[in-house]
């Protein structure tokens, strides 16, 4: 086991939370990074980075929520909280549940105050941001003394910053080098901006310009290399596995290496996309306890045949693309030169069942890991009034402030109200600033977590969708709700009902 106290990380992201200037930052995570044993670099850099090395630990923030008193003295080392944690995600099985909140119960016993909040904001990946992941890139440069532009390309090609920190620090720029684009290694897909309509995006692009169907679906990487093929998700997990109809369509291509980019989606009788919970349940059960097949579509072609496609221009790419795979098996796409024949596509695209478009510039290579200009999405945009029924104490950069939202409609039958979700997301310092005293007015019981207040406060959100889910008492949940702005033109009596949201979700 490694010697770096679980301490000195908890001190050092509270420093870098602290410090104010870049350089200051980086310096004060190299020198964490410097400390680690070679065993502890994978565990220690994701901490330093706000994650945890495991992607899922069964732990939920109902499981946050009951702690034991802290430790005194802080004894837990870096190798003893990767163990503890490695076993609480393991738990499997019948009593999983009373398992996973013992271990979790004897880990924060183990931890000081420090140390249990560093915890809960792993475990609730409050602490997860992208500015955090930017400075340990660098402070991983630092500290292994190699170029900064090696790290950046390694932690794209490969996507995985425990694995760029372990080869920086134990086998510098030579160690960095051997990290390339390799058929069967998952990379950090092309993301994409977002525009309010099609004529924003084309600005973006430029003209001409192709636009695709936005699938509602799950983003998909396929790798394949002879007869063995691999399916990883968007965020490069492998579900091989659970995709067997894709691994079919892929392995009778007449090629032999390929790496593919695109969107498997579940489809009704009539061929069009059936809800986005279908596809992602299906998504995350085998084959054979869900009979539902995933339909694959494919919108880009990384590598090819021994050849990688990536600094080539999308036009190059995708006609790759269009050679190599019948057309059914390609997403709809089509070249535009003017806004109109744009907002065309869009209409057919969305009338088609679909989420929107993604527009693309032709020129651009693929940006891996990267959210450029050259993809801009559009979808059609929903909002409501919500009534803010409880929030929650923010943890990590937001402690101090209430920051999660739960969100409620309106119930005309009973005059109470339906919540429908939470979120913390599109809330600028000055929001939580402002929400933070208006809802400590509003108050009427406070459990150290959630904060209950009178349902006084409405809210302008937006969202992608609405969802069926048994968690939330009117069964339907909306998808992605960020908050806009605060109404305070209208009374928790003008709010939207139940019924407008189940309308929005085509009755649900
Ligand atoms: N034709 C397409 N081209 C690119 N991406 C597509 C296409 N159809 C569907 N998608 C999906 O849209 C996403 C592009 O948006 P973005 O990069 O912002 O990802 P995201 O954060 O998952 O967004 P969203 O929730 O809107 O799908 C891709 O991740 C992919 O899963």
């Amino acid at each position: 086991m490694g010697f770096v106290r679980f301490i000195d990380i908890a001190a050092t992201s509270a420093a870098v939370a602290r410090t104010g200037g870049r350089k200051a930052k980086i310096e004060l995570l190299a020198g964490a990074l410097r400390r680690l044993a070679d065993d502890e670099i994978a565990a220690g850099s994701a901490y330093l980075a706000g994650e945890l090395r495991q992607r899922q630990t069964g732990v939920g923030h109902a499981g946050l929520r009951e702690r034991p008193a802290p430790a005194a003295e802080p004894t837990l080392t870096v190798g003893a909280v990767d163990a503890a944690i490695a076993e609480i995600a393991a738990v499997a099985g019948t009593g999983s549940q009373a398992r996973r909140r013992q271990l979790l119960g004897a880990l924060f016993a183990a931890a000081t105050t420090d140390e249990q909040r560093l915890l809960v904001g792993l475990f609730s990946g409050e602490l997860r941001q992208g500015a955090q992941a930017g400075l340990l890139a660098e402070a991983i440069a630092v500290a292994a003394q190699v170029p900064v532009a090696a790290v950046r390309r390694s932690l794209l090609l490969c996507g995985d910053l425990k694995q760029v920190a372990v080869a920086a620090l134990t086998g510098g720029a030579p160690a960095l080098a051997g990290i390339g684009l390799r058929v069967g290694t998952p990379l950090s897909p092309m993301l994409a901006q977002s525009a309010p309509d099609v004529g924003a995006a084309l600005l973006a692009t430029g003209t001409p310009a192709v636009v695709d169907t936005k699938l509602d679906g799950i983003r998909i990487q396929v790798h394949r290399s002879g007869d063995e093929v691999a399916v990883f998700t968007r965020s490069l997990d492998d579900i091989t596995e659970r995709l067997p109809e894709v691994v079919a369509a892929v392995r009778a291509l007449p090629l032999r290496e390929v790496v593919l980019d695109g969107e498997a989606m579940a489809l009704d009788e009539r061929g069009r996309p059936r809800p986005f919970q279908e596809t992602s349940s299906r998504a995350a059960t085998r084959g054979k306890s869900n009979p539902l097949a995933l339909v694959p579509y494919f919108f880009d072609l990384l590598h090819l045949d021994g050849a990688d496609l990536l600094d080539e221009p999308g036009r190059v790419r995708w006609a790759a693309l269009a050679d190599g795979l019948p057309a059914g098996l390609i997403v709809g796409r089509e070249t535009v030169g003017t806004e109109e024949q744009a907002a065309a596509a869009f209409a057919a695209a969305v009338g088609a069942g679909q989420e929107g478009v993604v527009v693309k510039a032709p020129d651009a290579s693929y940006d891996v890991g990267r959210r450029g200009s050259a993809w801009v999405k559009v979808k059609p945009r929903h909002t409501l009034d919500l009534v803010v029924l409880a929030v929650e104490w923010g943890h990590g950069r937001r402690r101090g402030w209430l920051s999660n939202l739960h969100l409620g409609a309106r119930d005309p039958r009973t005059g109470g109200f339906v919540m429908l979700g939470k979120t913390f997301k599109g809330l600028t310092d000055e929001l939580l600033r402002w929400q933070t005293e208006r809802f400590k007015q509003l108050a009427v019981d406070d459990d150290g977590w959630v904060v209950r207040v009178r349902p006084e406060q409405v809210v302008e959100i937006a969202f992608d969708g609405v969802q069926t889910s048994p968690r939330y008492p009117g069964g339907v949940a909306l998808r992605f709700a960020r908050v806009l702005r605060y109404r305070e033109d209208k009374t928790a009596a003008e709010a939207d009902t139940i019924d407008a949201v189940r309308a929005i979700g085509g009755g649900l």
